[in-house]
């Protein structure tokens, strides 16, 4: 089935390229007219990206968060493993930092310590090596998992429908392919998709800049609307299911995502229409129980002053800027991983599908 779907087409847009000696990542802050790459060549560059959304999105930043690992390694001049996981460790904190809400960075850097382990427990690799082998299988292991959960997701879709979707989660946001918009591409390919919907999602405008910007080039039928036009747009009955991706995914199903995403599922519920939340597993996190524990990232509020670099609000005016909000689980349909689908989640159902 997967045989359908032309691959190397969505493979044109890498927001992470690893040379050898460095990691450049596609400047997403200067997208769409710019298509520039930011090279770092040490884990603290690197840290900086993530922060200062250079790269984003969650998988892509778990990835970055690997490489920025391995950096890190060369960094040091300890020459075994034993001493390389302490003096590494600052390094791994500092872009375990860079952002707080995604749990995918958490998630990576305990695969690059866990890889260390390995290797000082002598599993044959040289330690830098093993952990250039573990940041590669991350990032190929995001890319495959993207891939299924696009035909997951797509199977859901019934023909004719019209989506909705939220923030950038494409190529832009993972390895490759994306999750949401993977299953969106998925169900294009499928003909179960008639057309698509982006919200323009302020204040950074993931949804105008870099969503929209990768629905033209897959030559998509995609409909841009200003964030709060989607309620009046369900009203009219177009649209079918939100789909969204997720930088959280609690152990109840509850489930951190780019602010706006809540209000989007109130009004999938109350318009009638089907709330999907497409992540790979790297995105679950079954040690947290539930979705008020799971820490909101507040950025500047001075990314709430002005548009395009124009300051468009009044000197002196007080702001508030969380950039993620949770959707409780019992508002979602289906959430969506490489390992399945989890119809209707709450603790139970999650347990099943995550037992580990
Ligand atoms: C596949 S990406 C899923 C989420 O990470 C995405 O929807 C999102 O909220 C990204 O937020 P961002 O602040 O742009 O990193």
């Amino acid at each position: 089935m997967t045989d359908a779907i032309d691959y190397a087409r969505y493979d044109r847009i890498r927001p992470i390229r690893w040379t050898g000696e460095a990691l450049e990542l596609l400047d997403q802050r200067k997208l769409p007219f710019v298509v520039e790459y930011l090279s770092c060549a040490s884990s603290d560059a690197v840290a900086d990206a993530i922060h200062a959304l250079a790269v984003r999105g969650a998988p892509a930043i778990g990835i970055s968060a690997a490489w920025g690992a391995v950096l890190a390694a060369r960094a040091i001049e300890v020459t075994d493993a034993a001493d390389a996981a302490a003096r590494l460790e600052p390094a791994l904190q500092r872009l375990n930092a860079a952002r707080p809400t995604a749990v995918n960075l958490a998630w990576a850097l305990a695969r690059m310590r866990a890889a260390l382990l390995r290797a000082q427990a002598g599993e044959g690799m040289d330690w830098r090596a093993a952990l250039e082998a573990e940041a590669l299988a991350i990032e190929t292991e995001d890319l495959a998992a993207n891939r299924n959960m696009g035909m997951l997701g797509a199977s859901l879709i019934a023909p004719g429908s019209g989506v909705l979707t939220h923030c950038n989660t494409g190529s832009l946001a993972t390895a490759g392919f994306g999750t949401a918009l993977g299953v969106i591409r998925a169900g294009v390919a499928q003909g179960h998709i008639e057309r698509v919907y982006a919200g323009e999602t302020r204040p950074w405008q993931q949804g105008a800049r870099l969503t929209a910007w990768e629905l033209m080039q897959d030559g998509i039928p995609a409909t841009l609307i200003a964030d709060s036009a989607a309620a009046h747009l369900m009203k009219t009955g177009v649209v079918q299911w939100v789909v969204v991706g997720a930088d959280r995914i609690c152990a109840n199903g509850d489930t951190a995502n780019k602010i706006g995403t809540y209000q989007l599922a109130i009004s999938a519920r109350h318009h009638g229409a089907k709330f999907m939340v497409v992540a790979p597993s790297s995105t679950v996190d079954m040690e947290t129980a539930s979705g008020e524990l799971i820490e909101i990232e507040e950025r500047d509020p001075a990314e709430l002053f002005a548009i395009a670099g124009t300051r468009t609000v009044a000197e002196g005016v007080a702001a508030w800027n969380p950039v993620f909000d949770v959707t409780p689980h019992g508002l979602i349909d289906a959430i969506v991983t490489e390992k399945g689908i989890v119809e209707h989640p709450d603790a139970a159902s999650m347990r099943a599908m995550f037992p580990d």
